[in-house]
C-alpha cells in the first residue's frame, strides 16, 4: 500500500541505473546494485537507455533487481517503461515531461503504484502535483555526463523555489550531477533525497558511496 512518509524516507538515497552505466554488462549492473543496496540505497530505479538488451533480457534484469530490492527493503521503480512496471508490479514508475502523460500513466498502473515525474520548473512541478503525482525528480541540479539531453542546470536555488511552490507534503529528490561534495546543499535547498547514477556506479565502492550519501541526507 502506498505511504507518502515511507516513500519520503526511502527516497533519501535514490539510485538510478541501467546497463549503459555499468559497461553494458548485466552481471556488473546486478553486482553494483547488490553492493549499493548494502550501503543503504532506499529506492532503486531501473533506467535502461542502452537498447542493447532484448525485451526478455530487460524483463529478467528487472526481476533480478526487484528481488534484490525486496531482500533489502528498498523500493523498486521502473523508468519510462510503464508496461514493464506493470508486468513486474514494481513499487513505482518514473516518467519525464516527454514521456507518457501522468493521467495516462495513472490510468494504466492503477491507484497503488507510486508515480514519479521529472520537473525543472515551478510550472512543471505544480502541474504534476495537481495531477496527483507521488514524488518529483527535480533537475538537472548540476552538469551531468550521464544524460545527454539533460537541461541546463538549475542549481540549489532552482530546487528551493520548486519546494516553496509545492509545499512540504510532496516528496522531492534532486537529480543530475549530485556528488558527495554537493549533496548537502541539495538537501538544504529542500530535497528529501538525492537521486544519483555516477556517484555510485563510478565509486570504488558503491556501498561506501551509498552509505556516505545516506549519512549526508540524514545529518543535514
Ligand atoms: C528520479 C528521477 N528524476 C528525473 C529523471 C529523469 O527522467 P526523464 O526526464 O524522463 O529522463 P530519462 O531518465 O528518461 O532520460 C529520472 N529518470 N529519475
Ligand atoms: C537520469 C537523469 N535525469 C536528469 C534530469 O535532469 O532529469 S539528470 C540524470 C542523470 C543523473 O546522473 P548523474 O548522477 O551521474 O549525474
Ligand atoms: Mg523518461
Amino acid at each position: 500500500m502506498k505511504d507518502r512518509n515511507v516513500l519520503r524516507e526511502k527516497m533519501g538515497v535514490y539510485f538510478v541505473v541501467g546497463t549503459q552505466d555499468c559497461d553494458y554488462s548485466i552481471e556488473r549492473t546486478v553486482a553494483i546494485v547488490a553492493d549499493a543496496l548494502q550501503g543503504g540505497v532506499g529506492t532503486l530505479q531501473l533506467r535502461d537507455k542502452g537498447s542493447k538488451l532484448t525485451a526478455d533480457e530487460r524483463d529478467e534484469l528487472g526481476r533480478q533487481l526487484q528481488l534484490l530490492c525486496r531482500e533489502s527493503g528498498a523500493l523498486f521503480f521502473v523508468n519510462d517503461d510503464v508496461d514493464l512496471a506493470i508486468r513486474l508490479q514494481a513499487d513505482g514508475v518514473h516518467v519525464g515531461q516527454d514521456d507518457m502523460k501522468l493521467a495516462e500513466v495513472r490510468e494504466a498502473v492503477g491507484p497503488n503504484m507510486y508515480i514519479g515525474v521529472s520537473a525543472a520548473t515551478i510550472e512543471e512541478a505544480l502541474a504534476a502535483q495537481t495531477g496527483g503525482v507521488d514524488c518529483i525528480g527535480v533537475g538537472a541540479m548540476y552538469a551531468t555526463s550521464s544524460k545527454a539531453d539533460a537541461g541546463e542546470p538549475i542549481g540549489p536555488e532552482g530546487l528551493r523555489v520548486i519546494r516553496e511552490a509545492v509545499g512540504r507534503e510532496l516528496p522531492i529528490v534532486g537529480i543530475g550531477g549530485i556528488t558527495l561534495q554537493n549533496a548537502a546543499e541539495v538537501i538544504r535547498a529542500g530535497a528529501d533525497g538525492v537521486a544519483v547514477i555516477s556517484a555510485i556506479t563510478r565509486a570504488d565502492s558503491p556501498s561506501d558511496a551509498a552509505r556516505a550519501l545516506q549519512g549526508i541526507v540524514r545529518t543535514v
